[in-house]
């Protein structure tokens, strides 16, 4: 049996792709697997039972990678299933940011019992009149899965796209419209864009990227769109160049104290991937990546190890260990397996950074003791029969 703990609710769509192998009702600490959102799992132990961590959604910073690496946890995210539904926010934030449909419907409940409100509408409405996006210039930054999808549509809509990604995939530079203009100096978008989006992982490199130097290069009435985390914009300033009209408008899905009482912000509770479609997009594919990986020790999206896939085992037994990337680990392996007699009738070995992974299909079941002396190798972490 196969224990699951949940530590976020998860679509039971997903959830039901589990066999009867796996108990979804474990507890954390005696489970094999967690699944979760945005749960903060810091502070949280990491047993010797836990083998792997999927997060139903794209950013990782809620999750220890390093030290779930360093304990043979594989930690895998969906990429690009929740993509949509943010793409979707954004849009619908950029028109709420440019025509004051919020402050009109107010006004609509404010004066509900008023019974000339529909003459009493057309005196009102000039106070909320706003600008068309149609026209306007809008600089993505990070074009992967959501900054693709954004920049694409909002060439559709008719705005002028600049997009800034140093990393761009060859996947996601073939999604992109030819439209989009590619930018290789983010200064750029700030000087040139009305409305600027961010869609890149809240990593050490990009916490506070639009800051002080990017906002004295933006025009005044610029419109700031932050779907992706909290930490990227300083928010420590940009209340100062809210006041000033630098920037019109803060929008944010990650409420704060700060910014949930700032003037111009437009702040949402995180609403960005939850879509009915998205959760059952991102459980569908947290859930099938951990049973591939439970069921044949194959790694597809993960964030700290490399991908590694030798398909469904056809022979009598599969063995997977998570290791250090260092010289003479593998060989040692293969001497132990060939020591006790054990053939490895196919291997695949990957490595990612500091680590690496190997699979190796052997030709029958091996002792506990060749699995014991595997773990004991230096720069083994982690060893499990998967057959
Ligand atoms: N609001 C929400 O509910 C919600 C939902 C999904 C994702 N997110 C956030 O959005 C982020 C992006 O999601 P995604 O699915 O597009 O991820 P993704 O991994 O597909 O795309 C991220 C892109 O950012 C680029 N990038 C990295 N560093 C950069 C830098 N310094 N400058 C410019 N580009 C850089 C990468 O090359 C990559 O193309 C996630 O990490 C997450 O934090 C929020
Ligand atoms: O990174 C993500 O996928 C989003 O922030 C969504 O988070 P959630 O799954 O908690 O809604």
């Amino acid at each position: 049996m196969v224990n699951v703990h949940c530590l976020n609710n998860i679509a039971s769509c997903g959830l039901d792709l589990f066999t009867a192998d796996y108990n979804t009702e474990s507890s954390y600490e005696d489970a094999n697997v967690v699944l979760v959102r945005s749960a903060k799992m810091h502070d949280l132990d990491l047993s010797n039972n836990l083998v792997a961590i999927a997060r139903a959604g794209a950013g990782v910073n809620n999750i220890p990678l390093e030290s779930c690496a360093e304990a043979g946890v594989v930690v895998f995210n969906t990429p690009g299933a929740n993509a949509n539904a943010v793409k979707e926010q954004v849009l619908a934030t950029m028109l709420l940011a440019s025509r004051d449909l919020i402050g009109g419907n107010k006004w609509v409940e404010d004066n509900k019992d008023d019974a000339d409100i529909a003459k009493s509408t057309e005196k009102a409405k000039k106070a909320f009149a706003g600008r068309e996006i149609a026209g306007k210039k809008l600089g993505v930054i990070g074009l992967g899965a959501i900054g693709q999808l954004v920049a694409n549509a909002a060439i559709s809509l008719g705005m002028e796209v600049y997009g800034y990604d140093p990393y761009l995939s060859v996947a996601a530079a073939l999604n992109l419209s030819r439209e989009v203009k590619h930018v290789i100096d983010v200064n750029e978008i700030y000087k040139e864009c009305n409305y600027i989006t961010v869609h890149v992982p809240a990593l050490d490199s990009t916490k506070g990227m639009i800051g002080k130097e990017a906002f004295e290069l933006m025009q005044d009435g610029t419109v700031i769109i932050n779907c992706a985390r909290d930490v990227l914009v300083d928010e420590d300033v940009i209340g100062d160049y809210l006041k000033s009209g630098r920037v019109k408008c803060y929008v944010t899905d990650f409420p704060n104290p700060k910014t949930a009482n700032m003037e111009g912000a437009l702040c949402f509770p995180h609403l960005g991937a939850s879509s009915a479609e998205a959760e059952d997009n991102c459980a569908i594919m947290a859930v099938n990546e951990v049973r591939d990986f439970i069921e044949n020790g194959n790694i597809k999206n993960s964030v700290n190890y490399p991908a590694c896939n030798l398909g469904v085992c056809a022979t009598e037994s599969r063995v997977a260990v998570c290791h250090k990337n260092v010289p003479a680990v593998i060989s040692k392996i293969t001497s132990a397996m060939g020591g006790a007699n054990v053939n490895i009738e196919s291997m695949a070995n990957a490595s990612r950074g500091e680590y690496a992974y190997s699979l190796l299909d052997l030709d029958k079941q091996p002792d506990t003791s060749i699995i014991t002396e595997l773990a004991s190798i230096d720069g083994v972490i982690k060893v499990r029969v998967v057959k």
